[in-house]
Parts: structure tokens; C-alpha cells; sequence
């Protein structure tokens, strides 16, 4: 609960603690919210068939875009947790703000799936050649 801008709380850097925080929500939204897990499922079993087939880059490029991916699919989830929090209730301002929120992980999704859908066809090419 520390806060290094207003110098509340327990002193002291503690990188375990941070690692387990990173684990924790991570464990939250995969467990919790079945888009993100479907998702980060399907680029599991992409990124193995790569690793199988020795293919880095696109090994690479699909780590990027699942990064990509999972990184605004949380912060959309933690905005609306937070709106659904403070405003229980119908609210013009919360539309916006959750709307703006699911735009933008909406786009990384676009590129994550068109990514994945072009790496998929390239591995079936690989099998069948
Ligand atoms: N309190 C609210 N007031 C006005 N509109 C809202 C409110 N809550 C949600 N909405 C509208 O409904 C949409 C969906 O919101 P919701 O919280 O259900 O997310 P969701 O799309 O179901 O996301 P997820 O599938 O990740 O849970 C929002 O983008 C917004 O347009």
C-alpha cells in the first residue's frame, strides 16, 4: 500500500513481493475472465508449434502481439472493475470512459487475431510442405 509519490506506507523495495503481485493479477484475469483466457490459450499452442517447428520470428511476433494483447485486455478489465466500483448505477460518463477502454482493447485483439490467424496458415503451409 506504499506510495513512493505521497511517501505513505512501508518503506523499502521488495522485488518478490512485486513479482507475486504480477502473478496474482495475472492468475485473476486468466482464471476470471474467459476472453483473456481462451485467448492466451489459443497463443499457447501457437507459440508451442512454433518452438516445435524452430520458426523464432514468428515465435516472436506472437509473443508480441499476446504482450500486446493481455496488456490491454487487463487494463480494460481493472477500468471497468474500477467504474463498476464508484458507479453502480446508469452513467453517460462511465459509457464513455468504458467504451474508450474497450476500443483500445479491442484494437490490440484486431492485430493479436490477425497475427495469429496468419501465423496459424503459415505453420499449416510448414506441416503440409
Ligand atoms: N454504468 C454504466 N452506465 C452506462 N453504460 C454502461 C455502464 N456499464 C456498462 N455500460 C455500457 O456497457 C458496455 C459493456 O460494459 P461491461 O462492463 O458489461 O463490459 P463488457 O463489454 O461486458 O466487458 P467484459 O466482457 O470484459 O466484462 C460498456 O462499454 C458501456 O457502453
Amino acid at each position: 500500500m506504499r506510495n513512493k509519490f505521497l511517501g505513505t506506507g512501508e518503506k523499502g523495495y521488495h522485488p518478490i513481493r512485486k513479482i507475486m503481485v504480477c502473478i496474482s493479477g495475472l492468475r485473476y484475469a486468466i482464471r476470471y475472465d474467459f476472453s483473456v483466457s481462451y485467448k492466451v490459450l489459443l497463443s499457447i499452442s501457437t507459440l508451442v508449434a512454433c518452438f516445435l517447428l524452430r520458426q523464432w520470428i514468428d515465435f516472436l511476433l506472437i509473443m508480441a502481439a499476446t504482450a500486446l494483447m493481455l496488456i490491454a485486455e487487463m487494463f480494460n478489465s481493472a477500468i471497468e472493475a474500477l467504474c463498476d466500483f464508484i458507479e453502480t448505477h446508469e452513467n453517460h460518463k462511465i459509457k464513455v470512459i468504458k467504451d474508450i477502454s474497450a476500443a483500445a482493447a479491442g484494437i490490440s485483439i484486431l492485430l493479436w487475431g490477425t497475427i495469429l490467424i496468419v501465423e496459424l496458415s503459415r505453420l499449416w503451409a510448414v506441416l503440409c510442405a
